[in-house]
Parts: C-alpha cells; sequence; structure tokens
C-alpha cells in the first residue's frame, strides 16, 4: 500500500467550547483533486490551517508521505512543498502582475525573498530566469498579455487566476485552494474549473475548498462533506451525490 500523499488522522481542534474540527480523517491520493465541501462554519477553514501550519491541532495529526507535519511552524511545511491560495485574495495590488507571480518564484529560489530585494550582479541571471519562469505561469493561467498591468487594478477572476500562478511558480507537491471561485461570475468560474484540471494534468495534487458545487463536481476525484467539523461523507462526486445523509445534511432544503 505504501504511505498516502497526504493523510488527516482523527483531526480535531476546539476553541474553547467550540469544535471546530471534529475526529477528522481522510486520504489524499498523490496527482488527484479532492474537494472539502461543507455549510459555512463546517471547519473548513480550520482544516485547512491546521494542514499548513497556521493552527495546531488539539489532538490528531496530518501526515505527508507517511511523517507528522502538523504543529510544524507554516514555513517548515511551505517548505515541503504546499502552496496555498487564501479565500480574500492575497496579491501586492500596486505591483504589477508579472512582479506579484515573481514573489512565487523568488520564494523557491536560490535567491530568497530578502536577497532579492538587494539583487548584486550575480543575481541577475538568475533574476532574469526568474521573470522567464513567472512569465511561463502567467502564460499559464492565460494571462500573457496582462504582465505590465498593476494587479489591484484586475477583475476579481484574474486576481484569483493571479494568486494561483503565483502559487504554482514555488512548484509545489500539494496546492490547497481556499474557495477558489469566490465571487467569480459564471464565465469566471469555468475558468477556474479549466485551470484547475490543467493544474492536476500536470500532476500537482489539490486539496480544494469551495462553495460552488457545479465547479467541485467537475474537477474532483473524490469529496469530502464535513458538516459541524464532522465527516458525514466521502467518495466519488457522484457517490456522494447520492448519500442520503449529505442530501439531508448539506444539498438539500
Ligand atoms: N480562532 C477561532 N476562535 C474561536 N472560534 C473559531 C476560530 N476559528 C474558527 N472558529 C469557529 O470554528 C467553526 C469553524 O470555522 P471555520 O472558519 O473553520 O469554518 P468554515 O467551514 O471555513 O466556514 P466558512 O466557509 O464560512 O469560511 C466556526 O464555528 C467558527 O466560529
Amino acid at each position: 500500500m505504501g504511505n498516502p500523499f497526504l493523510a488527516l488522522e482523527n483531526l480535531t481542534k476546539a476553541f474553547g467550547g467550540v469544535v471546530a474540527v471534529n475526529d477528522l480523517s481522510f486520504a489524499v491520493d498523490r496527482g488527484t483533486v479532492t474537494s472539502v465541501i461543507g455549510p459555512n462554519g463546517a471547519g473548513k477553514t480550520t482544516m485547512f490551517n491546521l494542514i499548513t501550519g497556521f493552527a495546531v491541532p488539539t489532538s490528531g495529526q496530518v501526515r505527508f508521505g507517511g511523517m507528522v507535519i502538523s504543529g510544524q511552524r507554516p514555513h517548515r511545511i511551505a517548505a515541503l512543498g504546499f502552496a496555498r491560495t487564501f479565500q480574500n485574495v492575497q496579491i501586492f495590488p500596486e505591483m504589477t502582475a508579472l512582479e506579484n507571480v515573481m514573489v512565487g518564484r523568488h520564494l523557491q529560489s536560490e535567491a530568497g525573498l530578502f536577497r532579492s530585494f538587494i539583487v548584486p550582479p550575480f543575481f541577475r541571471r538568475e533574476e532574469r530566469q526568474i521573470r522567464a519562469d513567472a512569465a511561463k505561469w502567467l502564460d499559464f493561467a492565460g494571462m500573457a498579455d496582462l504582465g505590465d498591468v498593476p494587479a489591484g487594478s484586475l477583475p476579481l477572476g484574474s486576481q484569483r487566476l493571479l494568486e494561483i500562478a503565483r502559487a504554482l511558480a514555488a512548484e509545489p507537491k500539494l496546492l490547497l485552494l481556499d474557495e477558489p471561485a469566490s465571487g467569480l461570475n459564471a464565465r469566471e468560474t469555468l475558468v477556474m474549473g479549466r485551470m484547475i484540471a490543467r493544474i492536476r494534468e500536470m500532476g500537482i495534487t489539490v486539496l480544494l475548498v469551495e462553495h460552488d458545487m457545479e465547479l467541485v463536481m467537475e474537477v474532483s476525484d473524490k469529496v469530502v462533506v464535513v458538516n459541524f467539523g464532522s465527516r458525514i461523507a466521502y467518495g466519488t462526486p457522484a457517490e456522494v451525490q447520492l448519500n442520503p445523509d449529505v442530501i439531508a445534511a448539506y444539498l438539500g432544503e
């Protein structure tokens, strides 16, 4: 069998009396898209924070390739090849689209983010390489002609694609997307779905939290349904849609 790519094992997080994540277990296979759905307040953001080191579990653990990673600092977990986007887009609005992606590239380059501010001559070659790589990811996001545009002036749909391009520039093994279609119109959501499918085709594993059911059912290999922090269903999109507990708790009236 071997170790699963990513595994949540009896993961629990309580804030005082509120159990945001309750004994949650599931595994994510390499190269797949796994989506987590559930009503508002179901504990999805807390789960992301537990996986990425922004929160420490009350009990249980997260394993990556068999190694327990929960409780480690966010930068240590990021260094394992985890990249994430946020519910509220976090880009640098004054910087151009290309520069935003270059930041993601710098995060895993030799020069590093701090040294990128000084840029001595011997780093300039690397700088050119970083710019070329960033342009490639911008192109992947379908934004090749928007490189010089200040990121803050782009429509929300493009800002979200840009944030994903920046995450991809760090060449992650696991990409965590927190509600990437939130606030997008139907056309932008379609573009987002295609982008996620192409990321999967590249072999990058995706963990997606998303409310847009159509998008989830289209792009996911597996769907985990949570309610009040607990897993109530797990399976293929078709299996989950037919699950009576899911219909009652989430999809029903
Ligand atoms: N830092 C915190 N302190 C206290 N309670 C918290 C904290 N973070 C989350 N909670 C509570 O934990 C529960 C789960 O919250 P969480 O944000 O993880 O849910 P969610 O599924 O991401 O919801 P949404 O889709 O609305 O973002 C909620 O009841 C929330 O109020």
